[in-house]
């Protein structure tokens, strides 16, 4: 079941629990939305990884700022606002549960792929199966992005660095993979702190405004000219 759920902006220091207020995955296609007269950005971002390596946790982290060690696993997303450079940003994150054996549909549909603007890619430090999953899952995440040509962003966070007495995939394994795949990498412990979590989502935020502002560029330039010519063409008048 998915279930989707609202907490409070984490400027003001409040929190509450996590709300069921609709089963159905809100699915917006537009990346902005307009409030009074302020333009709010919006950003759709996507929890994938093996089962276990911590998508709740770092989820949970990134809204609550606390580590709770037992999430349950029900699929969500929520929506959350944060400041950055004095801007409300608005990230609806969407924690996927990685499909049971024996069901067909792979690692992530179509209507995840559509909803995205980035994508979080976990894996445990101490589990090599689950970066092996992040592996194959970069490759058909690529391949998607060429078919749908999104300009969606990646980044893959190896989680559990508290457990490095049990590591068995190293930092330099993960970085070049990320390096490979022109994606982002982090290593973090979503029990033991929360800057890293928060550096990951900011980050990623980066990413996808940056991919956008080069999408736009030829739309913005026109503007640019548009707005000259408004001027110049209002003074002839005048
Ligand atoms: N030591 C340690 N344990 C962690 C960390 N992050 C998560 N865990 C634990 O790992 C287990 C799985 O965490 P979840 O957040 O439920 O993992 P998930 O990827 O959402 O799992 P699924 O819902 O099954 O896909 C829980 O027992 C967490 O307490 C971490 O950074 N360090």
């Amino acid at each position: 079941m998915l279930n989707t759920c609202s907490l409070r902006d984490s400027t003001n220091g409040l929190y509450y629990p996590p709300m069921v207020v609709q089963v159905k995955p809100r699915i917006r296609y537009s990346s902005k939305t307009m409030e009074g007269n302020q333009q709010k950005v919006e950003v759709n971002i996507l929890l994938l990884g093996a089962e276990n390596v911590g998508k709740s946790a770092l989820t949970v982290r990134f809204l609550t700022r606390r580590f709770i060690g037992e999430y349950g696993d029900i699929e969500s997303i929520y929506s959350h606002t944060d400041k950055i450079d004095g801007r409300d940003i608005c990230f609806n994150i969407w924690d996927s549960l990685c499909p049971q054996n024996g069901e067909e549909s792979g690692y992530f549909n179509d209507r995840q792929l559509q909803w995205a603007d980035g994508y979080i890619l976990v894996y445990s430090i101490c589990d090599r199966a689950s970066f092996n999953v992040v592996r194959q899952q970069v490759q058909c995440i690529q391949q998607a992005k060429q078919k749908l040509a999104s300009t969606a962003q990646i980044i893959i966070v190896g989680n559990k660095r508290d457990l490095q007495h049990r590591r068995t995939v190293s930092s330099e394994e993960g970085r070049l993979l990320a390096l490979s795949a022109d994606c982002g990498f982090f290593e973090v412990s979503a029990a033991e702190t929360y800057h890293g979590v928060l550096m990951v989502f900011h980050e990623l935020f980066e990413l996808i405004r940056e991919a956008r502002a080069l999408k736009k560029g030829p739309a913005g330039f026109k503007g640019i000219v548009r707005s000259m010519s408004a001027v110049f063409g209002r003074k002839r008048t005048e």
